[in-house]
């Protein structure tokens, strides 16, 4: 590339159809049209010394009406490169000087190629220019076969040039220039574009040459390029290459990096595709068909008519695009498939419908599968009434409290019943983390929805009849506090989007209706109880066990073991019996335990007779008849005579007329020699020291033997016996009320007098780990401790109950609401130990009315109005005191 070139004054000019030559740029030109053809023939390939050619920009107004262009299609040589084939209007270019710019550059050819003869005998050149420097056309001529101009050397001299590179300002403007070829070379280079050469020319060709190359270099507009080839001041060139370049920069760098996007994207999915590919090779190969994508479908159309509301179905959908980028392989996809498939499962919009509630028919429904419970069934109705009124009601939650087995869950499945809605229980015995009832956070291994959902999820339906079991039995450790999560449940304000960790999105509890049972009252945090409605169910009485017995256990026992009361039949006192022997609890779930274990029994024997009698038939062709039957050790005695009847209605009369009936020896044989007989309470008693009290505890009455000792000490008390507050205090008053009369008691006994000033005394209360706590153990511990005192035994067959204060009046037992129910449970447990008296405080004997003459009868009440006249009683005369008001 040669610095300055020296002009000819005239060139010969090829015009270049929209575009522009800029110097120091290469360009190949295909010279078509006979003025072109001409021009390259006379200028260049019949010429020895090739000299330079003007190449002249020339706008194209309408280049389809360009009668060239349609000679060209249809010469079909479109399409390889620019061409010099524009015809200009003969004369017309002095007068329309926009077409033909006014300014060109003169190019010197580097390589020449002559065409293909046409048939027509038309010839055509490709010419490879390069631009050598700018000229500016003085006058054009376009008389010969082609136009020739005067033209004028625009670009500067050496010397013009060298001074101008000294301007401190040129000098600037091209050091920024030459930063921005640096860029652009390094953007080209990231893009791996071969970039040698211009390196090369960036590092030895004059900053003013590099401009015209490297704006020559983009495919950049036409005008752009005008405004190039005008720039002619140093300067301004520059400015112009800049600008030009800095846009080309920003684009390529924005194309590079959406480039970059794409090319990520692509190769990332084209390589799951390839993966995935090859997993369903392997599949189809072992022969394993589930295909994991259907699974996912399948999953999707499950959640799509899960009916979630719009937050939870969002949240859903962010989570299936998760699962979606997975590989069922990777340690997350099984847990975030369970979590989509328990949304999935939940029943967002699913309730059970209710149906229009029959208070009449809902009673009669409590009443056939519960007997008596009187003011707790007409608690319920009213619940229900309320709900019937005003379904939406924020009625309290009803918190069933009572000894097991006392019917509380069955009850609570009858107003699920009497509703027509499903029933779910949620056992929340033991329940120590608060997880268990709100859920794991998904971020734990192994996490879980907390019960209540997983109890929505089974039971499928958002309007169940939800039971809290043993709602006392939470407990509270560093794990949290499961009753407080409980709090947010049972408040009507908050389980409107009741919050489950693993969950992780509100569910609607509103619709649930909750039902809690407990055992004891006082466990239960009282914010907890404070939202609930306790009903008590103290247990039952003999007489009440004995109809549950009989009208609800035995036949739903027999119906459970496919028998009928053909095959078994338990009489009244032997039921009776079971409940005296064999059972001493509150409620009937042992009896029906019982009653099951008989229920077996006969089982087995019914379908040993049945074999039996077909062996015999098969043996004895003989018809025979069954004449009678009787149960002796509890096995069936059959008597057969011949009497002429066919074997069918042997099979049948023995099932019919045979039922097996239970007795005392058949009880003892399946059930084994009785648990509790009346002589338990004499033998323990046979000592000085020992009381029999009768008490309340979850288990419903109680006896309650307590245990007096003394051995030498400071005079302090020992409790043993998992004793509660309450009674501990009972016993410290006792022994306080027995040493204030000391001195009465030590006239009694006179030889032990110093028995209780220097003595250590220990109670204990025996019955194993049952929890006692109450004060109406009070009593008898006075009791035992003056026995104890006085070495003398309190008499066997008396029993006590009742509280005490300091100045020793008897007072009503507390701590139970219903004291008619309290007294029956008490004088029952009493009765079943073989006790004959008790002895009450008189202040009770309003309640005492209420006990039925059947319960009463059971033992001799005694109504004592002051200590000393129980101690009077209970030791029989042998005692300081005398009575002052007579029992
Ligand atoms: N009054 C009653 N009439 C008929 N059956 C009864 C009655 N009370 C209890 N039952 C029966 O006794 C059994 C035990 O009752 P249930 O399981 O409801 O006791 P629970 O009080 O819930 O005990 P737990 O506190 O141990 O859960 C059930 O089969 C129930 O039907």
């Amino acid at each position: 590339m040669r610095e300055v070139v020296e002009l000819p004054e005239r060139l010969a000019i090829l015009p270049f159809r929209n575009r522009v030559l800029l110097p120091g740029a290469i360009v190949q030109i295909r010279c078509t049209s006979a003025g072109s053809v001409r021009l390259v023939e006379q200028e260049l390939w019949q010429k020895e010394d090739k000299g330079l050619i003007g190449v002249l920009p020339v706008r194209e107004i309408s280049p389809p009406s360009s009668p060239l262009a349609e000679s060209e299609e249809r010469d079909g040589k479109r399409g390889s490169g620019p061409t010099s084939d524009y015809q200009p209007p003969i004369g017309k270019q002095a007068t329309e000087p926009g077409q033909w710019h006014s300014r060109g550059v003169a190019a010197r050819a580097l390589h020449l190629s002559r065409g293909m003869e046409k048939p027509s005998g038309r010839v055509t050149y490709t010419v490879l220019l390069e631009g050598c420097c700018r000229f500016s056309i003085q006058e054009m001529n376009s008389r010969g076969p082609y136009n020739t101009a005067t033209v004028t050397q625009l670009d500067m001299t050496q010397a013009e040039m060298d001074q101008s590179e000294r301007d401190p300002e040129v000098q600037s403007i091209a050091h920024q220039f030459k930063l921005i070829a640096g860029d652009f070379i390094s953007v080209l280079e990231q893009k791996r574009t071969k970039v040698g050469r211009t390196k090369l020319l960036l590092d030895t060709a004059p900053a003013h040459r590099l401009a015209d190359i490297f704006v020559a270099s983009f495919e950049g507009s036409f005008d752009e390029r005008l405004a190039m080839l005008d720039a002619v001041d140093l300067k301004q060139r520059f400015t112009k290459a800049i600008e030009i370049m800095t846009r080309h920069l920003q684009t390529l760098r924005v194309a590079e990096k959406i480039s970059q996007k794409v090319e990520g994207q692509l190769s990332k999915s084209q390589k799951e595709f390839l993966l995935r590919q090859q997993m369903r090779a392997i599949k189809e190969e072992l022969g394993d068909t589930d295909d994991d994508e259907d699974d996912v479908v399948a999953l999707e159309r499950k959640m799509q008519s899960a009916g979630m509301p719009g937050n939870v179905w969002k949240h859903a959908q962010r989570e299936l695009r998760r699962l979606r980028k997975m590989q069922p392989q990777q340690p997350g996809y099984s847990s975030s498939r369970a979590y989509l498939e328990l949304l999935a499962d939940l029943p967002w919009q699913i309730s059970s419908e209710e149906r229009e509630l029959d208070l009449a028919a809902a009673k009669e429904r409590l009443d056939s599968e519960h007997y008596g419970l009187g003011k707790v069934k007409k608690r319920i109705i009213e619940y229900l009434a309320v709900r019937k009124l005003k379904p939406d009601a924020r009625g309290p939650v009803l918190c069933f409290v009572g000894p097991p087995g006392v019917g509380k869950t069955s009850l609570a499945s009858s107003i699920a019943g009497a509703l027509g809605r499903r029933f779910i229980r949620i056992s929340l015995g033991g329940v120590k983390d608060e997880a268990d009832i709100r859920g794991h956070r998904r971020t734990y291994i192994g996490s879980m929805p907390g019960r209540l959902i997983e109890g929505i999820k089974r039971v499928a339906v958002n309007n169940p009849v939800m039971l809290l079991d043993e709602i006392d039995k939470t407990g509270m450790d560093v794990r949290g506090d499961p009753a407080s999560a409980l709090l947010e449940v049972l408040d009507p304000e908050q389980h409107k989007a009741f919050n489950d960790h693993y969950l992780n999105v509100p569910f609607d509890l509103s619709k649930v209706i909750f039902v809690a049972t407990a055992n004891r009252v006082q466990p239960i945090p009282p914010p907890l109880l404070d939202r609930m409605e306790v009903i008590e169910l103290p247990g039952y009485t003999l007489e009440e066990k004995l109809k549950i017995a009989v009208r609800y256990l035995i036949p739903r026992v027999l119906d459970q073991h496919g028998l009928t009361s053909e095959y078994l039949q338990i009489p009244e006192p032997m039921v009776e019996l079971m409940i005296q022997r064999y059972t001493r609890e509150a409620g009937v779930r042992n009896l029906e335990r019982h009653l099951a274990a008989l229920a077996r029994a006969a089982a087995v024997k019914v379908a040993e007779r049945e074999q039996a009698l077909r062996i015999s038939r098969d043996l004895n062709p003989e018809p025979t008849q069954v004449l009678g039957n009787s149960i002796t050790d509890g096995e069936l005695m059959l008597e057969v005579d011949a009497m002429g009847m066919s074997t069918r209605e042997i099979t049948s009369s023995v099932v019919t007329t045979s039922p097996l009936v239970v007795d005392e020896s058949t009880l003892e044989k399946i059930l084994g020699p009785p648990k509790f007989d009346g002589t338990e309470a004499a033998e323990r008693v046979a000592t000085p020291g020992v009381a029999v009290g009768l008490v309340w505890t979850a288990f419903g009455g109680e006896v309650q033997f307590v245990e007096a000792t003394a051995m030498v000490g400071k005079g302090d008390l020992h409790l043993t016996g998992q004793l509660g507050d309450v009674i501990k205090e009972s016993a410290q008053i006792a022994l306080t009320w027995v040493r204030a009369r000391a001195a009465e008691l030590k006239l009694a006994v006179k030889e032990e007098g110093n028995l209780m000033d220097n003595r250590d005394v220990h109670i204990h209360f025996p019955a194993g780990a049952v929890p006692k706590d109450g004060p109406s153990a009070g009593v008898t511990l006075v009791t035992a401790l003056v026995s104890l005192f006085l070495q003398r035994c309190v008499r066997a067959d008396t029993a006590m109950t009742g509280e005490m204060t300091l100045r020793g009046l008897v007072l009503p037992v507390g701590g139970v609401k219903d004291k008619m129910r309290l007294f029956c449970m008490q004088i029952l447990a009493a009765h079943r130990c073989g006790i004959k008296r008790v002895i009450l405080p008189e202040r009770n004997v309003k309640d005492l009315m209420e006990v039925p003459a059947a319960i009463l009868a059971n033992v001799e009440i005694l109504l004592a109005k002051r200590m000393e006249d129980v101690l009077h009683e209970a030791f029989e005369g042998g005692c300081p005191w005398k009575p002052v008001a007579k029992l």
